[in-house]
């Protein structure tokens, strides 16, 4: 089966067929470094790292670029306000995001370009959109002259008669009020560069246009970000690299928004939740299963039920997994995952169906080891791991027993040894008729947030709801 994708240019799920036959090229808009990352900036990225590692296990090789925007007015306003270098906020941020989308399991890029390191290729795009007859300078600024470009707003399918676009501040000069800054002039004590048009700072949007063919080249195949980034940045980009010349993505891919009260989470809107907040309470794998589970172009509504849905969920399939390699020793994770997993992620990244397959095959396995079957138990347990492997979410993964430094397993055989102290305890207090201490003992065992459950097998225990 193909792959086939939504592409937001086109409106409509398309087959995918990359340009260069075996090779995969993907730029997706990174972090903008102003302050630490919520859990809606980490889901894009998230996204795209699922839609990578399914590339590459279709044997594709993928070459992933996402941007750092180091320089922007918001850090320069964060700068002035508390009295640091633009510098000092980026670095410290883009630390911040790293550790989120490490700690999340995302892959790193191949490439992650900062802006500020690329003014020179800004600098060569502007100086031929001008020469071209798309850009002009004007008091310091340089602008991209939007009627001059005939394909402007074809993404966000709009007219550009009805586009009303209040300039920013400083933004003078234009020839019409549309027209968007390439660059903008330096005002006094801000981070400046030079250039033929004087000093000042890149606009957003040409960042993306010159690190994207610096890195990917004149034509590349998808381009990805969240759907705020539509309009402007996206069509802004699209205008900038198509006048240049360039052919630019092939397809484009928008992850829908992380939201709270139904309103995006935003920074700006401070209705965030950080990612280093969501890891105090809940562990990394909960968090990515979380936020990779749903389709990426549904709304995730920010809700403590769902994340405790996710956790159990998740516990449901360890539980399984668990038991399967005391029945029947470790299991490695199968060659492939099932077919249909397979065509639920060809089918537009259908992660919440392939996820169904995943608990299919959990209910399969745990009738399996009812039965006492451990040809079945250990096929799939086999499948389980494979498919979970594809999402980055295999639990018996190293990435994730590593969670806590490396010893879950032999934590857990240490708690598991010590629980059965306990419970030989509790059945001696019942064999003498001392209720009291049995139960007492019962409840000792649940304030630590253990469930007991007495099996034929004997006593068996797991993780429980948090309180
Ligand atoms: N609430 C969200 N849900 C999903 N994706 C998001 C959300 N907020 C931002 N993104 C995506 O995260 C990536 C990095 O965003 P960026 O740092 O530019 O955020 P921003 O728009 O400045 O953030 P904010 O809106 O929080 O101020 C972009 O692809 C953006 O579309
Ligand atoms: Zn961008």
């Amino acid at each position: 089966m193909t792959l086939r994708l939504y592409d937001t240019s086109a409106r409509q799920i398309r087959d995918f067929t990359p340009l260069v036959p075996g090779c995969v090229s993907i730029y997706l808009c990174g972090a903008t470094v102003q302050a630490a990352p919520h859990i809606g900036h980490i889901r894009s990225g998230l996204n795209f790292d699922i839609l990578r590692r399914w590339l590459t296990y279709r044997g594709y090789d993928v070459t992933f670029v996402r941007n750092v925007t180091d320089i922007d007015d918001k850090i320069i306003a964060k700068s002035a306000e508390q009295g640091r270098p633009w510098w000092a906020i980026g670095f410290e941020n883009e630390r911040a995001f790293d550790h989120a989308y490490t700690s999340l399991g995302c892959l790193p890029p191949t490439y992650e370009p900062r802006a500020t390191g690329h003014v020179p290729e800004m600098i060569a795009m502007m100086d031929a959109l001008i020469e071209r007859g798309h850009a002009y300078a004007a008091d310091g600024n340089v602008y991209f002259d939007v009627r001059s470009f005939p394909g402007y707003l074809e993404l966000s399918n709009q007219d550009l008669d009805d586009l009303r676009q209040p300039s920013g501040e400083g933004e003078t000069g234009k020839r019409d009020p549309r027209d968007f800054a390439l660059w903008k002039s330096a005002r006094p004590g801000e981070p400046a560069w030079d250039t033929p048009w004087g000093p000042g700072r890149p606009g957003w949007h040409l960042e993306c246009s010159a690190m994207a063919h610096k890195y990917l080249g004149a034509a590349f195949d998808i381009h990805g970000g969240g759907l705020d980034l539509v309009f402007p940045h996206h069509e802004n980009e699209i205008a900038q690299a198509k006048a240049y010349g360039d052919d630019f993505a092939a397809y484009w891919l928008h992850n829908a928004w992380v939201t709270m009260s139904g309103e995006k989470m935003s920074k700006s809107l401070g209705n965030s939740v950080l990612v280093s907040e969501m890891l105090n309470h809940w562990r990394p794998l909960v968090l990515r299963y979380y936020l990779g589970t749903p389709h990426y172009r549904s709304t995730i509504e920010y809700s403590e039920e769902a994340l405790t849905e996710a956790e159990h969920a998740l516990a449901r399939v360890e539980g399984f997994l668990q038991r399967a390699a005391e029945q029947v020793g470790p299991v490695a994770p199968a060659a492939e995952p099932p077919a249909e997993f397979a065509a639920a992620m060809d089918d537009d990244l259908s992660v919440p169906q392939a996820m169904a397959v995943v608990h299919t095959t959990v209910r399969q396995g745990n009738a399996a080891l009812d039965e006492g079957d451990k040809e079945s138990v250990a096929a799939l347990a086999g499948q389980v791991r494979a498919m979970l492997g594809v999402l980055g979410m295999d639990p018996m993964d190293e990435r994730w027993a590593g969670a806590t430094g490396g010893r879950a397993e032999q934590l857990h055989t240490a708690v598991d040894s010590l629980v059965h102290l306990v419970l030989d305890q509790r059945q001696a207090a019942r064999e003498r008729k001392d209720y009291g201490t049995a139960d007492a003992i019962r409840d000792r065992l649940k304030d630590a947030g253990l469930v007991i459950e007495d099996t034929p097998t004997g006593p068996r225990w797991e993780l429980g709801q948090r309180p």
